[in-house]
């Protein structure tokens, strides 16, 4: 099928006011990350080297064939998976040396994630489950916080619906919510386009790119969509493990291309 470039208008939709007083984004650096799964000859090395910066308060995405390790980098990067070897930094800290509890932690201060599946638990309301994680760690809820979360991705008077009875556009944006409820310093976004129509696409990543431009926030988006690519600032190209290229503000016809899809 061809990879389809073009930008439709924009839907008519809103978002809410901006976090009343942003956190600096962080800066993400890789080095040498080496991820392989098994041993021996069956052994499959998703990632065989990267070096990469996350400059603090810029928007990536990352692209490549299906099995090229976009998802195994994302989340070596992000402290969900344990690099083989190689280091990872966020800021001045070492992720890759610290116990999982101390990193838990960090993750829960400082990063919000985002993946094609909402993760919406349907039995709660919507404001329950942006407050899940917090509650999840123990900590008190913040009703103003969840409350501003949900009027920033427009869903201001929602919280007592339950997920069921939104649209997918409109679950995704509590799922972005929920990760912005703790006012991450960094977003990491697996595919959250993946599971929604174009123009709910778009909803979802000018909320991405308002959290870039307006907070400052760093953003690491892995996506397969041109379009979606082309809100960020940098477009990462993985292949077989290793980044093969790396293009400032592409356009979607540029990612195309070097997708090898059509050039519009
Ligand atoms: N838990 C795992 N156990 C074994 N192999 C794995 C595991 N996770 C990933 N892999 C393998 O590592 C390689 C990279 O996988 P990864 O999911 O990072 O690729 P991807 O580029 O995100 O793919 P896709 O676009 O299809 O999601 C693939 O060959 C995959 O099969």
């Amino acid at each position: 099928m061809p990879i389809r470039t073009e930008v439709p208008d924009r839907p008519p939709y809103a978002p809410g006011p901006p976090e009343p007083s942003p956190r600096p984004g962080l800066r993400l650096r890789a080095e040498n990350l080496r991820r392989s799964y098994g041993r021996g000859r069956d052994a499959v090395h998703a990632l065989r080297g990267v070096d990469v910066v996350f400059a603090e308060g810029s928007f990536t995405a990352v692209m490549g064939p299906s099995g090229s390790g976009k998802s195994t980098l994302l989340q070596c990067v992000a402290g969900m998976d344990r690099q083989t070897s190689g280091t990872v930094h966020w800021g001045s800290t070492e992720i890759t040396g610290l116990s999982e509890r101390r990193l838990a932690r960090l993750r829960r201060a400082d990063a919000g994630f985002v993946f094609q599946a909402y993760n919406l638990l349907p039995a709660m309301t919507v404001e329950q489950n942006v407050a899940l994680p917090a509650r999840l760690a123990g900590e008190r809820i913040d009703r103003a916080a969840v409350a501003g979360a949900l009027a920033q991705v427009g869903l201001a008077g929602r919280g007592k619906e339950r997920p069921g009875r939104l649209s997918g556009g409109q679950q995704q944006r509590v799922a972005v919510a929920r990760a912005l409820y703790a006012r991450p310093r960094v977003l990491f976004a697996d595919e959250p386009t993946g599971a929604l129509d174009r123009a709910t696409g778009l909803q979802v990543l000018g909320l991405l790119r308002t959290g870039v431009e307006e907070q400052g926030r760093t953003c690491v988006m892995v996506t397969h969509d041109p379009v979606a690519a082309s809100f960020a600032d940098r477009v990462l190209f993985l292949s077989d493990g290793v980044l093969v290229e790396d293009l400032v503000r592409p356009s979607a016809a540029r990612i195309a291309r070097q997708l090898g899809g059509p050039a519009c």
